[in-house]
């Protein structure tokens, strides 16, 4: 048996100590490279701590001047928060004074999109759950884990939980796997697990597939998860291999004592291929949900199951059959109902013989059946989008289980398809390869639905827009059904608008008829109103809840009834904001460039120009271009903007430019005329309040941060140049001008904040020193960055872009551990802000400027200079990687 040890210092066992690399591995012993693990990704030794704590920001961190400024809204919160969660007992959109603590544990989470996911950890763990619609429980599950037996001879000689815990239940079973022995690796959708077992000669490569396919909207609707495990044999003889994998019934929450649980064996064969396991049906009164863990049975391969124990004892009975003879029990029937205060658990095993020196397969699956779900005013019934395959009655676990088993290699060949072009590109830095696919776990990970249009939805409440001229709401809603994710895990409301804008360039380019969706169901709101009065936290005045023909921030909190009351944000009146309008007219271009949907266009045009309209009034001086409000009325909304300003004014003009390329293509020379006229006017008024020679000043208010260096100035020509508008007649900005801020930005926002390691910071004096003005001015912004990099890469400073990009990276999955959680924010020292949050989607953006300038250049072959904080590559010993 494997003998546990202390972390720290290798466990027993004779592998050749492996050279210090990267930091992430630099606790590595093993030698194994594991069977068919990526070469790029983000990989770590099992051992790994990291180092540096942060917390969550909060009241503690906030400098006496802001204090001073925000005492009304901090008092204005803390009486709503009481009232929200101590008298209605509900929980908070957003919990300032209970954030979620920083947990280094993270890793790929398993399932599609919009069926709830459930989150493993980079140690194995089954840690994070988000089953109910938009709520999180974290907690790791004790006695979720796979556990290996290796038998040789008719004996067993090896049986050890593939986990480094030792925790005080289930004590019965051998615990605390040496992490020097191995190491993780993700590559979202998938993930590699590669376990030396010490003193064997045995090899476990754990391969994790969901089923997160771009272009690809059934079976990657799917919640399921599959594992395959490759077992390589260096012995001379015979070995034989059983998995054992256990899941308690439940997430690890209080409603799993709550009674009346209940497991039952299951087996499935159909086109010739069977499929045997166990079902966990967890009875809720609210939202229930079968589990299903599964292997598949083949030649070779036999499936046996424990269909209960007690999760809460010792394990004996379990840990005693699988020692026994490598299998388990395999009672028929089902288990008996749980009491109130009762745990369940189950177990299922796949085994076979692997040959001496040879290598062999077992194949396991866990899926999770909620079909019909409700949000927490529990006022609709929504079915996820996966019932119109699978159905909707609460019995698809055995369906969907075999479906993964028997479709994973398809879902892998078309992941490698999509993903091979870009790890083969040798031009690219590795980190990049890894942000990049690892970064888009928020797509399924942050709180996602997908569900079908409700039918009395349809008849009721869109009927009116339909016939105000969306020929293709109902036809796209029906077919591609409703999306939405969080603005963050911590930040639960969804589809925030202002945040989507940067986040929306993966769902376009990876699943656009779920951006068309989103984008109608935006559509919809901007026609409605809710005329509902309420208090504002952040300057305390009271106005309704959504005005007509303005863009609302997001569809709705979780916890009460999206789509149906939109706006869960309630620090500002955003009705005044001027960012939300133009972010959908340049999301509806920049999506009609890259799909060329004219149908989607034409149904958009009218939204279009009702924004516009109601963006029209904040150019109060008639200048062609738009003035801030002295508050903070942008995605940054701690930020105060007074006039014209960079950001909210180059997004007007990239809006307005939209608007005359819009028309144009729809042949309506009145609405382009009238938008040029604007456009000529509000590009010399831009140019001559804002530009200072070098760059465009923060704002042009004239205070003492107005002439700050904001590293998301550019966001306009971010999304011109996106669209191929950016030269000739369509040329908004001066290039000159743009290169020169950008290049500004480079050497302000990101080479003189700290060392040029960690990113732009938002705001920058033209001194050097971070803008402490304001609570947002001297943060990061991951997803800014992401998109200021994409912009340098269009302008052609692709080091720069890449130099600057490198630094988020390199600090949130690196240095903080926050893998699987990249944050909104974080500040050069100490904290951070809203963890798991959506706009480092943006990400894509730089990948869309990349093939675009791949598609007009001529192929250079010289590789991005990786920057100097590129690491050695990851375990250079071994070469088979
Ligand atoms: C009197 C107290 C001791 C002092 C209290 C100070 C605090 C009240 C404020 C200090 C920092 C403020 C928070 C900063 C950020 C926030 C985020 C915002 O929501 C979303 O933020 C995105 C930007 O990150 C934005 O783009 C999205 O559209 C928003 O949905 C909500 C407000 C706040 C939490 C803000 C609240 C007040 C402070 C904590």
């Amino acid at each position: 048996m494997a003998a546990a040890a202390p972390l720290e210092r290798p466990c027993e066992g004779t592998a050749v100590a492996a050279p210090a690399s990267a930091p992430l591995e630099r606790l590595y012993e093993g030698t194994a490279p594991g069977r068919g693990v990526a070469a790029a990704g983000w990989r770590l030794c099992l051992a790994h701590r990291f180092e540096e704590p942060r917390q969550p920001y909060g009241a503690g961190d906030v400098s006496f001047r802001d204090v001073l400024r925000h005492i009304g809204l901090g008092l204005r919160y803390f009486r709503w928060w009481y009232k929200k969660t101590r008298i209605e007992k509900k929980s908070a959109f957003i919990d300032l004074l209970c954030a979620v603590p920083l947990q280094q544990i993270y890793g790929c989470p398993l399932g599609g999109i919009g069926g709830g996911t459930i989150t493993r950890g980079w140690r194995g763990e089954f840690c994070r759950w988000q089953l109910n619609p938009g709520i999180y429980h974290y907690g790791t599950v004790i006695a979720d884990q796979f556990t290996v037996c290796l038998r040789c001879k008719g004996q067993t000689v090896y049986q050890q939980v593939l986990s480094i815990e030792k925790p005080n239940t289930l004590q019965g079973w051998n615990w605390g796997y040496c992490g020097h022995y191995a190491f993780y690796h993700a590559l979202y959708p998938r993930a590699w697990m590669v376990y030396e077992l010490p003193g064997q000669n045995v090899v476990l490569t754990c391969r994790q597939v969901s089923p997160v396919i771009p272009h690809d909207y059934k079976d990657s609707s799917l919640p399921v998860g599959v594992f395959i495990w490759e077992v390589e044999n260096g012995r001379d003889e015979d070995v034989d291999v059983s998995i054992m994998f256990s899941m308690q019934n439940g997430m690890g929450a209080k409603q799993d004592k709550s009674g009346g649980h209940w497991n039952e064996p299951f087996t499935l064969e159909k086109d010739g291929e069977r499929v045997a396991g166990v079902l966990l049906h967890h009875c809720t009164r609210v939202n229930p949900f079968t589990l299903a863990i599964s292997a598949r049975e083949k030649a070779g391969t036999g499936v046996t199951h424990l269909k209960a124990f007690n999760p809460a004892g010792l394990g004996r009975e379990v840990w005693q059959d699988l020692l026994h003879d490598g299998r388990l029990e395999s009672p028929p029937g089902k288990s008996k109902l749980t009491e109130k205060g009762e745990l369940t658990a189950a177990a299922v095993c796949a085994s076979c013989t692997v040959p001496a020196r040879g290598h062999r397969t077992l194949e396991m699956a866990l899926a999770w059946d909620m079909p019909c779900i409700h949000f927490g005013s529990r006022e609709k019934l929504h079915l996820r989008r996966y019932t119109r395959f699978f159905g909707s009655g609460g019995d698809a676990a055995p369906a969907l289980s075999h479906y993964a088993l028997t479709h994973y290699k398809e879902w892998e060949r078309k992941i490698e398809a999509w993903q091979n072009p870009i790890l083969e590109n040798s031009q690219l830095p590795s980190w990049y390869k890894s942000a990049l696919f690892n970064e888009l776990y928020f797509v399924t990970d942050g709180g996602t639905i997908w569900v079908e249009l409700p039918p009395d939805c349809c008849d009721e409440d869109l009927r009116g827009q339909a016939a105000a001229g969306m020929s293709h709401l109902l036809p796209v809603l029906r077919e591609y059904g409703r999306f939405a994710y969080l603005e963050g895990q911590e930040y639960r409301m969804y589809n925030t608008y202002d945040v989507h804008f940067y986040a929306s360039f993966a769902l376009v380019m990876l699943w656009p008829k779920l951006q068309i969706s989103l984008q109608y169901d935006i559509a919809v709101t901007v026609m409605n109103e809710d005329v509902q009065l309420r208090q504002y936290l952040m300057c305390g005045q009271t106005a309704q809840v959504k005005l007509k023909n303005v863009v609302p921030h997001d569809i709705g909190d979780p916890g009460d009834e999206p789509w149906q009351r939109v706006n869960a944000y309630l620090m500002h009146d955003t009705a005044d904001w001027k960012d939300l309008n133009l972010k959908f007219v340049l999301q509806v271009y920049r999506d009609y460039y890259l799909t060329q949907d004219s149908m989607y266009l034409q149904d958009m045009w009218p939204v279009c120009q009702a924004v516009m309209e109601s963006e029209l009034k904040f150019d109060t001086d008639n200048d062609g271009l738009i003035e801030n409000g002295g508050f903070a009325d942008q995605t940054y909304d701690a930020w105060v903007v007074n006039g014209a300003s960079a950001y909210c004014g180059g997004l007007w003009l990239a809006a307005v430019c939209m608007m005359c390329k819009m028309a144009e293509v729809l042949g309506d020379a009145k609405i382009q005329q009238k938008y040029m006229d604007i456009l000529n006017k509000g590009k010399e008024a831009f140019e001559r309040k804002l530009w200072n020679g070098k760059y465009y000043n923060y704002d042009s208010s004239g205070s003492d941060a107005s002439n700050s260096i904001m590293s998301d100035q550019c966001a306009g020509q971010w999304f011109l140049g996106a669209c191929g508008l950016d030269q000739g007649e369509f040329e908004v900005f001066p290039k000159s001008h743009i290169v020169s801020a950008l290049r500004t930005i480079f050497e302000k926002n990101v080479m003189s904040f700290a060392g040029g390691t960690m990113g732009a910071v938002n705001g920058m004096r033209p001194s050097g020193q971070p803008d402490t003005s304001s609570v947002q001015s001297n943060e990061v912004w991951v997803g800014v960055v992401y998109a200021l990099a994409a912009t340098m890469i269009q302008e052609g400073l692709v080091e720069e872009g890449f130099r600057t990009a490198e630094g988020c990276y390199r600090t949130v999955w690196e240095q903080l551990g926050m893998a699987f959680q990249t944050p909104e924010a974080y500040r050069e020292k100490k904290v951070y802000r809203s963890l798991a949050y959506m706009r480092p989607l943006s990400i894509w953006s730089m990948q869309l400027a990349l093939e675009r300038r791949a598609s007009q250049a001529p192929a250079s072959t010289e590789p991005i200079q990786e920057a100097l904080l590129e690491p050695a590559p990851p375990f250079p010993h071994c070469s088979g990687l």
